[in-house]
């Protein structure tokens, strides 16, 4: 099924080369205040030891800066930065090539960590615990183990979906950090940095619109700077103000809580289909034709910390605000406050 192309999707787009908004120092990377106060702690202490940083795990929808702090905490620590991704390392071999080229304290990142192969993981296990690679040299019975010696390298992981990693993987990360939706000050913040640095004028209230409707995910609050950036030069129009900001995304069809018409598609297809639910997450896959893998990672996250949605034992359920935000009426069940004791969030 395919994927469809959304302006507010959490997800990094073809059409995307998106490193020029990227901080490149701990000082400069906005929110996420608590993680960044303890990473500061643990890469000072570190560098203060002179040894290797404890493997770091970073845990969040698409969209919040996995990449970008891993990549700062190489920099941060001095030392080289590699990396790869979950669905990338096909065999044992491919990890163990990457392992042997690692030197001292080097950073190696692995984004989609819980797509790794059973048999990569297997290599990573040792590789992590005691820096030693196991390997099977030759098949059958002149095969021989032998063991290789790693440079001492931290693993920085990162994977949107904490459920999917096996236990044992798991704790084998001494420095779990979950990542946060940012605040609308925080993405503010974001905004006026990207403005700068494409060298547009922004307004305080053109600033406040765009991150009003970003999702709480930078990137897409870069992405709308950029389109509406287009409509500003477009429009003969040097600074972006509220009018120009929301002219703009309305135009785009982002509404004022940033919600698309995927977001809305759902909400309308719960709300009119399904009675406001509860209503199992294959149903709605596949009443509106999306794979289910997406509307859980990159729809519902959203709608559900902003109130829109709840995720129960017996599937999903609006609240009583997102039927005012399609301008429906709030049917009785909806605003039944108990329904919150059953939110199942396990997995967001
Ligand atoms: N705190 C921040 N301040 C400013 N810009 C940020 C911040 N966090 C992320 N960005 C910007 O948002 C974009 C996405 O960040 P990044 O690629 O690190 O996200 P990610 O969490 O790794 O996403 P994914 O899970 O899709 O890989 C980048 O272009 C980066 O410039
Ligand atoms: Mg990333």
């Amino acid at each position: 099924m395919e994927k469809t192309e959304r302006l507010v999707t959490p997800e990094i787009r073809g059409d995307e080369i998106d490193t020029t908004m990227r901080p490149q120092a701990l000082d400069d990377f906005v929110g996420q205040a608590q993680a960044r106060a303890n990473l500061k702690v643990f890469i000072g202490a570190a560098k203060a030891r002179g040894e290797a940083l404890d493997h770091v795990l970073f845990v969040g929808p698409p969209g919040l800066g996995k990449t970008t702090l891993a990549q700062i905490m190489a920099r941060e620590l001095g030392v080289n930065f590699r990396a790869t991704s979950g669905p990338v390392i096909a065999k044992a071999g491919d990890l163990a090539a990457l392992l042997t080229n690692l030197e001292e304290r080097d950073v190696l990142f692995i984004d989609e960590i819980h797509r790794l192969s059973p048999a990569v993981e297997e290599v990573l296990y040792p590789a992590m615990e005691d820096f030693q690679l196991d390997l099977i040299i030759g098949e059958g019975p002149a095969a021989r183990s032998v063991k290789i010696d790693l440079a001492k390298f931290t693993l920085v992981a990162a994977t949107t979906r904490l459920g999917l990693l096996t236990t044992p993987l798991r704790d084998r990360f001494g420095i779990p950090v979950r990542l946060e939706f940012y605040t609308v000050e925080e993405l503010e913040l974001i905004v006026n940095r990207g403005a700068r640095i494409l060298g547009i004028g922004m307004a305080p209230d053109g600033a406040r619109e765009i991150a009003k409707r970003a999702r709480g995910t930078p990137r897409i609050a870069g992405r709308l700077l950029r389109r509406v950036r287009d409509f500003a030069v477009f429009a003969g129009n040097d600074t972006v103000d509220r009018a120009m900001a929301d002219r703009a995304l309305s135009q785009l069809e982002v509404d004022g809580a940033g919600l698309d018409s995927l977001d809305r598609r759902y909400l309308n297809q719960i709300a009119l289909n399904f009675g406001g639910g509860p209503v199992g997450i294959e149903t709605i896959a596949a009443a509106l034709s999306e794979p289910r893998d997406a509307i859980e990672e990159i729809v519902e996250p959203y709608l559900i910390q902003n109130g829109f949605l709840q995720r129960t034992p017996r599937g999903r359920v609006l609240t009583a605000q997102a039927f005012r935000h399609l301008g429906l009426a709030v049917p009785q069940s909806a605003s039944a406050p108990q329904l919150g004791l059953f939110a199942d969030e396990s997995d967001v």
